[in-house]
């Protein structure tokens, strides 16, 4: 890196010196961590963090506010119009306010935060947002992801606490800050919420909710709750933010009409059935795919090629400079399922494979020191494969935030373009840095505090996957244009159909396959539905399902 400041004409030893720690600090503390945390760097060089610091206002203040967000504002629907006013009158009148945008998927959340975060920039204020997930947090301009703007530990299950101090410039920064919006909050832990509480309390000096702020969280308590490794379904339940003491607090602004499915009435009732409970069960909890969407096991060769088909059609000819294979996947419950799918698919998609093998160690660890060649078979939960096949033009997912602020988020989709030995060349295809370049180093990988590994090993390796397919999880806050969901064995998880079936644009491009258990004890098309009713019910205390007003089309 200091050889690329050399280039510039005359600059001195001093200088190059300077511009690299700071471009450094940049970078960590888009992650939300300090260069000195690090000991990298000798005693004798100080690092002024706090003169780096002043660089998040500025980042925030410059966020570009585009025509179009600004102008959506004259094309809310009737509900978005009436949150949008109500969070607006606490912003001009100084007022604080806790809310809750409540809205199944598509019901325009997402418009209205861009609406809201348009009009607040541009009147010059601070308007911070901030995601669970990275991938929507690559969505929202400006953006960040919750964990890493308010430094909560995401791999420790204690009492959970921000570190940020007073004197920050963070903290200066969300004092400024006229509002902030925190999408997808139902995925966070209620305790990351409550911690976020806390510290705002602490930097205002005020022990109003959220400091005084007004703080609008969003999401769909249909979809997938918190996931905590390991975890009973009591245990998420109790994670979850309608468990927490702010969840009266906050006030509920609900949206209902789905702008994404607008012209698909039909299926939009079909999804809230699903995600309300109230879809009649075949047997106990299996419901019944429309048969249109469905498509009928065979055997399992043809039934999974025709999966493929629908989604990927003509893959053995693709052009590898196309990028619209982005927008499409095959959706599964596990990561096990989507390893198989994406090893098929990368042998049916056209070019040259090259293979990345990672360096596996466990010395580190554990006095038992076991065989690299015994290392290489595992895959605990969070770390890439040993062995990662790829081809040019094949559809890459990013497992580490590497830099947010750049779009390089975990989560985030990206199209590879050429390899090298240590980095890779990718294209960033999807949000607010769509079509920028990027190098991606191997990073290591180290067990997560929470999972207990058998096998505690560090794991050299390029933090990506292939996301032909991806686990349904990975997959919320994705809009895709053509979807395969694949039930190889049912769902596991609170929402975790409803989020599958959801991602679609409209029934045409959505087909479901569901594998019949070899008992033959499932009915062709059933499949189970897991929502826990008392999630919704805390959720929607004065909402019984019969009042959610469906209009129960006899399906398509
Ligand atoms: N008032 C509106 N006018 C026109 N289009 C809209 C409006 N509201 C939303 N949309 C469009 O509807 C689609 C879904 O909206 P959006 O992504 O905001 O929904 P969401 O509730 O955030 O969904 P999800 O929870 O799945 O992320 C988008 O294409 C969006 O541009």
């Amino acid at each position: 890196m200091s050889e690329d400041f050399l280039c510039e004409a005359n600059n001195s030893a001093i200088n190059i010196r300077s511009q690299v720690l700071h471009f450094i600090t940049t970078i960590l503390k888009s992650m939300g961590w300090k260069l000195d945390e690090y000991n990298l760097i000798d005693n004798s060089i100080v690092v002024d963090n706090e003169n780096f610091a002043s660089r998040e206002m500025v980042d925030e203040l410059f966020v570009e506010v585009t025509k179009t967000n600004l102008q959506s504002v004259n094309s809310l629907n009737f509900e978005q119009k009436v949150a949008f006013n109500l969070i607006m009158s606490k912003i001009n009148n100084n007022e604080s306010g806790g809310f809750f945008l409540d809205g199944p998927g598509g019901t325009g959340k997402t418009f209205l935060y861009c609406a809201l975060l348009a009009t607040i920039r541009s009147m010059n204020h601070v308007a911070l947002a901030i995601a669970t997930v990275g991938i929507v947090a690559s969505i929202l301009p400006g953006s960040c992801i919750a964990h890493s703007r308010f430094k909560i530990p995401i791999d420790s299950d204690d009492q959970l606490n921000c570190s940020v101090s007073k004197q920050s410039n963070l903290a200066e920064l969300l004092r400024a800050a006229k509002i902030i919006i925190w999408d997808r909050a139902f995925m966070a832990k209620r305790q990351a919420i409550e911690a976020f509480d806390n510290m705002l309390r602490d930097l205002m000096d005020y022990q109003l909710l959220f400091g005084g702020k007004v703080v609008v969280f969003g999401g769909d308590f249909h979809q997938v709750l918190p996931v905590l490794p390991k975890a009973t379904l009591e245990q998420t339940k109790e994670a979850s933010l309608v468990k927490s003491k702010l969840w009266s607090e906050l006030k509920v602004l609900t949206l209902t009409q789905n702008m994404r499915l607008r012209f698909n009435a039909s299926f939009t009732d079909y999804l809230l059935r699903v995600g309300n409970r109230i879809e009649p069960s075949i047997t106990y909890n299996n419901i019944r795919t429309p048969e249109n969407i469905l498509l009928p096991y065979d055997n399992d060769e043809i039934f999974l090629n025709k999966l493929i088909d629908f989604v990927f059609p003509n893959i053995f000819t693709f052009d590898a400079n196309n990028d619209i294979l982005i927008n499409k996947a095959i959706l599964t419950p596990k990561n096990y399922y989507v390893d198989d799918l994406n090893e098929i698919l990368i042998k049916k998609f056209p070019g040259e494979k090259i293979i990345y093998r990672s360096h596996d160690d466990n010395t580190a660890f554990d006095s038992l020191l076991l065989e690299e060649d015994f290392l290489n078979t595992l895959t605990p939960n969070g770390y890439p494969p040993n062995e990662l096949v790829l081809k040019i033009g094949s559809p890459i997912t990013l497992h580490r935030n590497i830099d947010p602020s750049k779009g390089l988020s975990n989560g985030t989709r990206l199209t590879c373009r050429t390899f090298d030995r240590n980095v890779i060349d990718a294209e960033i295809s999807t949000g607010h840095h769509k079509r920028e370049r990027v190098f991606i180093p191997r990073i290591p990988f180290l067990p997560n505090k929470i999972e207990k590994f058998s096998f505690p090993f560090k794991r050299v390796q390029f933090p990506i996957r292939l996301c032909f397919a991806i686990t349904i999880n990975k997959a919320q806050g994705k809009i895709l244009d053509t979807v395969g969901v694949y039930l190889p064995e049912p769902v596991f998880s609170h929402g975790q159909l409803y989020v599958a079936l959801s991602q679609a644009t409209s029934s045409r491009s959505i087909r479901v396959l569901i594998k019949l258990a070899k008992n033959n004890a499932t009915i062709m098309g059933c499949t189970p539905n897991i929502i826990c009713k008392d999630i919704l019910e805390l959720a929607h205390p004065n909402l019984c399902h019969h009042s959610y007003n469906l209009i129960v089309h006899a399906f398509f």
